[in-house]
């Protein structure tokens, strides 16, 4: 690497000279050379009335076939939004570039009216701030090695398996609040009892305005951000009324589980979750208060980012296996194997060497109908050229998952069919290293997901436990006959399979009365 201070004067000049040339040669070719190819928009208004409202992802990736580039370009009022569609783009910019292509979008509805932008890691721009939360992130639970979240996930997946044997047509709102007691018990250490917690109560509601105002692209105010200074009474000023409304309950959020988590903490009840490991390490720091608020704020994050995309991605494993029973049969066999008829999977029974093919399911459900199509969108902070084309400062860049997840050239062939095999040896015996993971489900470079380890082993665990206590089978209708379900999913940045009737019936006596032992022992 050239070390300027060791260099002559003269050499200092030269150097500066090309690095001013390079700055200069990107911003004025920036200026001069053309977008990405993309559908032609409108005088002033670009593209706005002509963007998917459905899916978009889908024809995201039709216009690259269309237009023959594997990055295409919308624009509206001026901004304009790059949709990255292959893997090979996707590492070049967001991994190589990534000091250019690591921002989030200004989306003043969702990060400034609403609120979400002044503390959630996901919302935040590349930063200090950032990168302080990030830190405690990579510290508990960002690598391989973090066992913390294991024990917290183990407990949520036994306490659902016998919510699913006392009300198996409520499984919906089981898995949903075994992700949510999960997400709680690892960061707060707080032990949720039910469905109906009022902290649950808040916390969904946040979750709520997430969805709505963190659609990309559907307020007038994302793209004029001067409409953010209308006042709330001004008519067509709904917006700001809604916003005022949830930023009580977003503004609040970070504090609320804190709260309670920091009282137990101080009475020495806290159970081992990620504040109390923090906690431990900043006591006596001369800046601990700063550091408390940067975990706070760590910990509200944790829920919002990793729950309710946690449920998308176990409830495509369960209609997988729905519509799937040979996969779902090999995945009990082999489980069976591993971990025998007399207990319930532990997570040392559930390594890559001695389930591969749990493994490969697991990998296939994240690939085949990824939570977040669109992962979320990056933005750039500075002119950039890329093959030619210009992709100024500001833009917004959309990294199409789900396009890159179907890739045949990645994934092998007929990506839209669940098929775990691909991610296997040729005697099916061992994962096959030489196909990718599906990582483009938890988006890319620097913004990649701070807890896709936590959501592997959460999805590992909870499939694990229900395959081997429960057969999942197609419901019947009032004639006796099977109903197959659609893959059929909601449009969004987090998308769902749509509700679908599901019949789970435990697979022996034996099953039956481990779980029903384990829902009376207090621990769980
Ligand atoms: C299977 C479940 C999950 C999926 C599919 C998923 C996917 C994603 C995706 C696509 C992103 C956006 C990455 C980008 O901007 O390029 C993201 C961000 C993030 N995820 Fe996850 N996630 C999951 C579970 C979790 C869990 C359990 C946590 C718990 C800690 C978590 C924490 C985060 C955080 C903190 C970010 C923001 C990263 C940043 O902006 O720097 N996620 N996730």
């Amino acid at each position: 690497m050239v070390r300027i201070r060791e260099q002559s004067p003269h050499c200092t000049y030269i150097v500066g000279l090309v690095i001013l040339s390079v700055v200069l040669y990107r911003d004025v070719l920036a200026r001069r050379l053309p977008r990405p190819p993309g559908p032609k928009g409108l005088p002033l208004v670009g593209n706005i009335f002509g963007m998917p409202q459905q899916h978009p992802w889908k024809a995201y990736k039709d216009w690259s076939d269309q237009y023959g580039s594997d990055i295409v370009s919308v624009t509206a009022f001026g901004k304009c939004t790059v949709i990255v569609n292959s893997y090979n783009a996707a590492q070049e910019l967001f991994s190589q570039r990534s000091t250019i292509y690591s921002h989030r979008p200004e989306q003043p509805m969702v990060n400034d009216l609403v609120g979400w932008g002044s503390w959630a890691v996901g919302q935040l721009q590349y930063g200090q701030a950032w990168k302080d939360q990030r830190k405690i992130f990579k510290s508990e639970i960002e690598t391989p090695e973090a066992k913390l979240h294991e024990f917290h996930a183990l407990r949520a997946a036994r306490r659902c398996l016998g919510q699913i044997l006392d009300s198996p047509h409520e499984y919906l709102t089981h898995i949903r609040h075994m992700a949510g007691y999960a997400s709680l018990s690892t960061a707060y250490g707080l032990d949720v009892k039910s469905h109906e917690d009022p902290l649950i109560d808040v916390i969904e509601r946040t979750m709520y305005s997430m969805a709505v105002a963190g659609n990309f692209g559907v307020y007038l105010v994302d793209y004029i951000p001067a409409l953010r200074y209308l006042p709330t009474w001004f008519p067509g000023a709904k917006f700001k009324r809604d916003a005022l409304e949830w930023s009580k309950d977003v503004l609040a959020l970070p504090r609320i589980g804190y709260d309670i988590a920091k009282q137990s903490y101080i009475q020495g009840t806290m159970k081992e979750c990620i504040a109390s490991h923090v906690l431990e390490r900043i006591q006596g720091d001369e800046d601990s208060e700063d550091k408390e608020v940067t975990l706070r704020n760590v910990l509200g994050g944790f829920y919002a980012a990793g729950t309710h995309t946690t449920v998308s991605v176990i409830l495509t494993f369960i209609l997988a296996m729905n519509l799937y029973p040979d996969v779902q049969r090999k995945a009990q066999e082999e489980i069976e194997v591993a971990v025998g008829k007399d207990r319930l999977p532990e997570f040392d029974d559930l390594t890559p060497e001695n389930v591969p093919y749990l493994h490969a399911v697991v990998k296939e459900a994240l690939r085949w109908q990824p939570a977040l199509p669109l992962a979320a969108p990056h933005a750039t902070c500075e002119d950039d050229v890329y093959r030619g084309y210009a992709i100024p400062k500001g833009t917004t860049v959309v990294g199409n998952s789900w396009a890159m997840l179907r890739d045949e050239s990645l994934f092998g062939p007929e990506t839209d069919v669940f098929k775990p095999e691909r991610f296997l040896t040729q005697d099916r015996d061992a994962l096959d290293p030489s196909v990718p993971d599906p990582e483009m489900a938890f988006g890319f470079g620097r913004r990649l997901c701070a807890g896709r380890f936590v959501a592997f082993a959460s999805v590992l665990i909870s499939g694990a436990s229900l395959l081997h206590c429960f057969d999942i089978r197609k419901a019947k209708d009032e004639n006796g006959k099977e109903i197959v379900p659609e893959v059929e999913y909601t449009t969004g940045l987090l998308s769902f399979p749509k509700p679908f009737e599901c019949d789970f019936k435990v697979r022996s006596e034996k099953m039956r009365l481990l779980v029903q032992e384990l829902s009376m022992t207090p621990e769980h």
